[in-house]
């Protein structure tokens, strides 16, 4: 059976870009839509069987918006692939399409991809998850490939979540090498940030060993070891005593994890949720203290039982 889908991707940034490449590996009819690109967005999200939304944070409430007020199959399928929370209404961008589109099937795509290295064609995998499987089920055959190892997965929150919250660890985990504190510092953060990230993602109402997969440690792993994450430069850069402003008027593209911090901070105090390394992030993010201060802080907290 011929499976070659129409997709529409929204967002040309690093990600929309490296999506498009991976789609149209498998031969399916691809076009990309932006703000500054050339094609209207309708003319771009109609004709689409699978519409990938890979705008960062900030824009997607703007752009389900305006999809709203086009014409769509009811058949569509909505993916997306951005990681962040809404700083108003603490939204994933899955609720927020969601809200948008009630009866079209959502599906979560997050994992450890790296844009830089899908574009050098180096293999990777990912998850797929949705609370409708048949829709998650046709994304992982219309994307997976030699290159492209796609998983399924039945809990889009917990998925989203890992995706979301780890940006703000890989921050911390860049600080940590921009300190060059050691790879036993570094083992300490990842492992009790897992624990923080599991904390607030099941009181949330994710499962816990969705963290524990791609979208979670796995993704984990790759933004907080890798130089090529920008949330790890930016963390990196904080620790040599830069600015948040410095760093991201240079920096190559979004780092969610900045945004992500001061929303799920305020969350996490409303509902009493300690989140320690998270928190010293976004003091560390408003200028409030040094990296080093916050080292010191995180190891002079009380002692308790792991
Ligand atoms: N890069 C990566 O390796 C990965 C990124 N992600 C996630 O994907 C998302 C996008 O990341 P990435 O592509 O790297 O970021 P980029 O900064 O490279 O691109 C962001 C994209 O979002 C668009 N955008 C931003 N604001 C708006 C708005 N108000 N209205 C319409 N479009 C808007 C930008 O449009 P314009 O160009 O017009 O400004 C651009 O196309 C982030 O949430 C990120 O966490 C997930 C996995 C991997
Ligand atoms: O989420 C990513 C890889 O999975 C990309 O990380 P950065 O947004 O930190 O570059």
């Amino acid at each position: 059976m011929n499976d070659f889908k129409t997709i529409a991707i929204v967002g040309a940034g690093a990600w929309g870009q490296a999506l498009a490449r991976l789609a149209r590996d498998r031969h399916h009819q691809v076009k990309l839509w932006s703000r500054r690109g050339i094609y209207p967005l309708a003319e771009v999200v109609e004709p689409a069987e699978i519409i990938i939304s890979a705008v960062s944070m900030k824009g997607v409430r703007s752009v389900a918006q305006q999809i709203q007020a086009l014409s769509l199959s009811p058949h569509t399928i909505f993916v997306t692939a951005t990681k962040g929370l809404d700083p108003e209404k603490a939204e994933t961008p899955s609720q927020i399409w969601q809200s948008f589109f009630p009866r079209h099937p959502i599906v979560v795509l997050a994992g450890p991809n790296l844009s830089k290295e899908i574009q050098q064609g180096l293999p990777c995998a990912t998850t797929v998850a949705s609370t409708h499987l048949e829709a998650a089920e046709t994304v992982q055959r219309v994307l997976s490939s030699p290159q492209f190892r796609v998983y399924t997965n039945a809990d889009p929150l917990g998925v989203e979540l890992g995706g979301t919250l780890k940006n703000v660890l890989a921050i911390a985990a860049g600080a940590c090498d921009g300190l060059q504190l050691g790879t036993n510092a570094k083992a300490a953060l990842l492992t009790r940030g897992l624990t923080e990230m599991i904390r607030i993602g099941t009181y949330w109402g994710a499962q816990a060993e969705t963290f524990y997969g791609l979208s979670g440690l796995g993704d984990m792993l790759a933004t907080c070891n890798s130089p090529l994450s920008r949330n790890y430069q930016l963390g990196y850069q904080l620790a040599q005593g830069k600015t948040l402003d410095e760093i991201l008027a240079k920096l190559e593209g979004t780092a969610e994890g900045a945004n992500t911090a001061g929303v799920l901070i305020r969350l996490a105090s409303e509902q009493n949720i300690p989140i320690p390394i998270s928190y010293q992030v976004n003091r560390l993010l408003q200028g409030e203290i040094t990296a080093r201060e916050a080292v010191t802080e995180l190891m002079l907290r009380d002692i308790k039982p792991e």
